[in-house]
């Protein structure tokens, strides 16, 4: 660990458990210095405060992986396009997060813990800004229409928008989402479809609480709204020089990009066995099963086992999905793709390892909820 590394850690361990007071304290100090920023923001800044604190801490924990560290700022600069930020705006953000992180630091923070926070975060905003500026011929985000809108249980709906200018993305990669009954609130989504020659894209939704982003498009969105979409990012995507099978693991509506790359395949696959694990708490939430039944029916390299972890009348496989993919292997020569909440993607990734399944083999992005 080189010595930048440790001394951010070694001083994030002295704030960590005061990770909200702080990002309260740090938006009031930003917004007291620099009122035109407000504006910049959703009204109601709950869920805002963990993404920024959770993006830098996510910055400052990969510093030692060049490679990640740079490819996850430059997308992260080229989503913040989508809220107008501005080069100079990175230096209201410093200054109020140096002052946070002194507040929280009380005594015990020194003059290296500081000038390593502020080396680091000139590397972030840097680069972060490079990538933005990389990304100039793209719109800072993308104006779509909703074309499909159809709820496939209480709290499940799936969507289908087209953005009005061409958005590159590759299956497994996760888009941001705006609508206009929470403004300024953004909501990654996985597209939950190969990039099709109209443009469209589909989302897979479930509603959370009342407020959500989710909510308001599972309950509220209709065909003919206009959206927004962030920037795609991402990394879930299918090695395509790789011959080795595949199983895909899905909780809930973390089936979307699984299904996505499911349909990649439809396109191009002709050798690699594909094993689609699909986990939902009851049948209702097997939201897609009809679905991919249907592709399984018609392509000879894809099965489906559908499991459920409580509704037990369901004839099908039962447990938590994690589990239900232990009992079916050993998966000695396969590359995994996992998908769905952050509870269900680590106790996943804990029956690979104790499966001895390489971790390099194992793709998966796991986004809160929000
Ligand atoms: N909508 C989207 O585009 C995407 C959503 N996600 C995430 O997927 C999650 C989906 O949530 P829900 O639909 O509410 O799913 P859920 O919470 O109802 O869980 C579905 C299934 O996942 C498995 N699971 C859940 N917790 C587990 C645990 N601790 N250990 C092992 N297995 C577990 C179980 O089999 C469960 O039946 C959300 O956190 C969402 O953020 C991830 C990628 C894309």
């Amino acid at each position: 660990m080189s010595n930048l590394s440790r001394l951010l850690k070694e001083s994030w361990t002295l704030v960590e458990e005061q990770q909200d007071k702080l990002a309260s304290y740090f938006y009031a100090r930003m917004f007291l210095n620099n009122p035109q920023l407000r504006d910049l923001f959703p009204v109601q800044m709950d869920v805002q405060r963990s993404r920024l604190l959770g993006a830098i801490v996510t910055a400052v924990q990969t510093v030692d992986d060049p490679d990640v560290f740079a490819e996850y700022l430059q997308s992260l600069g080229r989503d913040h396009r989508k809220f107008h930020v501005q080069p100079e705006h990175y230096d209201a953000v410093g200054g109020a997060l140096m002052e946070a992180l002194r507040t929280f630091g009380g005594d015990e923070w020194t003059v290296e813990f500081d000038q390593a926070w502020r080396d680091a975060y000139a590397v972030i905003a840097a680069k972060m800004i490079a990538g933005a500026e990389a990304d100039s011929t793209n719109p800072p985000y993308w104006h779509a229409e909703v074309l499909y809108h159809e709820r496939r249980s209480q709290d499940i709906a799936v969507l289908t928008c087209r953005p009005l200018q061409p958005l590159e993305y590759r299956a497994g990669q996760y888009i941001s989402v705006e609508c206009k009954h929470q403004p300024r609130l953004w909501r990654v989504y996985s597209a939950a479809n190969a990039p099709r020659k109209d443009g469209s894209i589909d989302f897979h939704v479930r509603a959370l609480g009342a407020g959500w982003v989710s909510s308001a498009l599972v309950r509220r969105v209709q065909p003919g709204d206009m959206i927004r979409l962030g920037a795609p990012m991402g990394s879930m995507v299918m090695d395509r020089r790789s011959t080795r099978d595949i199983v895909c693991v899905a909780g809930g509506t973390g089936l979307a990009p699984i299904k996505a790359l499911i349909e990649e395949m439809t396109r191009a696959n002709r050798t690699r066995w594909v094993h689609v694990f699909f986990g939902a708490k009851d049948r209702d939430d097997l939201y897609d099963l009809a679905c991919l039944n249907r592709l399984a029916a018609r392509y000879p390299w894809l099965s489906v086992v559908a499991a459920t972890s409580d509704d037990p009348e369901f004839p099908g496989e039962h447990g938590k999905i994690s589990d239900v993919v232990a009992r079916y292997g050993p998966w000695n020569d396969h590359d995994f793709f996992v998908s769905g909440s952050p509870q269900m993607v680590r106790s996943t990734l804990r029956t690979l390892a104790e499966m001895q399944v390489p971790a390099i083999r194992i793709k998966y992005d796991a986004f809160g909820d929000s």
